[in-house]
């Protein structure tokens, strides 16, 4: 099927629509894709949000289920004719036990694939991580790499492994042939570290700033560069690649595309600071004011007492050995396949992507705990 032509009669399915990422996707999906006459929005759990919508022409069908229930799947993807799958455990401070971080991103992945081969949707676009790739468990950093940099991909945590192995399901399933006997076309999209409206993290070291008088701790060295891209922008890439996948089938059938657009290189802690700095809070030191091993003795605390209280309560810390680990190692992409493949293009520049981002903080200012996303 030719995915360009045509006026508004596609039906997509968002799974995970209603996580930080996918609320920009179905945002983005019902202002940008004008061939949109069917958005269905899977979740585990709707959020509030999805009822103020103002949908236009388009139907907006809220949909509560599970990706590790095969027929969840497979009802919410009849007569689909594209799936963006983003639904997943991200979780690398051990909230979830490693087996239901596998049910879930992978086994969920196994199922909305077979799903597609059972319901004829031919088109599925699926939401990998950088960490599919790594940074791996020996530390090496990857310098403004691409998707064809060589690098040794080495898992031992279970979100990443889950991420790799959930990433080459779907890139082993293009071709499989569909119910009606066409083949499937699937890729991979792979975000750096995704901020934007809605990133709770970011929220939670604002919080931890205004309860410091305005300050962070600088903990990892300004030259540790870490890859950020705006949630906006992932969103528009996974649009454009839902639309192409159809008329460039032999060129992104069974590829993956790291995500990017002009935010910085930076540490992960100066970027942040690049959102919180116009919200009032400043970054102490300009080298870390711990030495690692401290850092690395806080961690491995944090990772024993989590080990210690398991069977009472899931106690968990900001750092632990890896994310203190993922945040000390660069890793960073510098590439344009994407926009070779299915001229994509970022929507929104670095400053516009700051200025939201900014905006959004600056409207949680005094706000307690957690907040259900609007
Ligand atoms: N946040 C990032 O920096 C980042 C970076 C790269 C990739 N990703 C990927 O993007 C996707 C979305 O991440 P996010 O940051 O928006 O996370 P999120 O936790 O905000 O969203 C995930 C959504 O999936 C849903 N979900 C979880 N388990 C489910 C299940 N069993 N059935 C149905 N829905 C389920 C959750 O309810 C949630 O709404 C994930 O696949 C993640 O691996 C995120
Ligand atoms: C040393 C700490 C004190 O400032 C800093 C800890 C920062 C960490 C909490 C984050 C550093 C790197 C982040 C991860 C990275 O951006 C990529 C990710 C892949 C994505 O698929 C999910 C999120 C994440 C794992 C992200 C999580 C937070 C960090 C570990």
């Amino acid at each position: 099927m030719d995915m360009t032509d045509g006026g508004p009669d596609l039906v997509y399915l968002v799974t995970g629509g209603c996580g930080f990422l996918g609320e920009h996707m179905v945002k983005t999906l019902l202002e940008m894709e004008p061939r949109l006459r069917e958005l269905r929005v899977f979740d585990l759990h709707l959020g509030p949000w999805l009822e103020a919508l103002k949908p236009g022409p388009v139907q907006v069908t809220p949909i509560q289920g599970d990706v590790t229930r095969a027929e969840d799947v497979v009802a919410a993807l009849a007569g689909a004719d594209v799936v963006i799958h983003m639904a997943g455990l991200v979780d690398v401070w051990g909230l979830n036990d490693p087996e239901v971080i596998y049910r879930v991103n992978v086994q969920g992945t196994q199922n909305v694939i077979e799903a597609c081969v059972q319901t004829g949707t031919q088109f599925l676009v699926y939401t990998s991580s950088m960490e599919a790739l790594g940074p791996n468990t020996k530390g090496h950093p990857f310098y403004r790499g691409n998707e064809d940099t060589p690098y040794e991909a080495i898992h031992t945590q279970p979100y990443p492994r889950s991420k790799a192995q959930a990433e080459r399901l779907v890139l082993e399933a293009n071709g499989r042939k569909v119910r009606g006997g066409l083949p499937l076309v699937t890729c991979a999209l792979r975000p750096t570290g995704i901020y934007g409206e809605g990133h709770q993290l970011m929220l939670d070291f604002y919080r931890k700033a205004q309860r410091a008088g305005g300050w962070l701790f600088r903990t990892v060295p300004a030259s540790v560069e870490h890859g950020r891209v705006y949630a906006g922008n992932v969103a528009w890439m996974h649009v454009l690649a839902a639309r192409e996948l159809g008329s460039r089938a032999t060129t992104m059938g069974g590829q993956v595309y790291f995500c990017y657009d002009d935010s910085p290189y930076k540490s992960y802690e100066d970027f942040n600071l690049e959102i919180l700095g116009p919200c009032g809070i400043g970054l102490l030191g300009t080298q870390p004011l711990l030495p690692y091993f401290l850092l690395f003795l806080l961690a491995t605390l944090n990772a024993f007492l989590q080990w210690l209280l398991r069977p009472l309560v899931v106690y968990t810390a900001l750092i632990n050995p890896y994310t203190l680990s993922l945040a000390n190692t660069t890793f960073t992409v510098q590439t344009d396949k994407a926009r070779r493949h299915f001229d994509y293009q970022p929507l929104y520049g670095w400053e516009e992507s700051r200025d939201r981002t900014v905006s959004w903080v600056k409207t949680r200012k005094g706000c307690p705990g957690p907040l259900p996303r609007d």
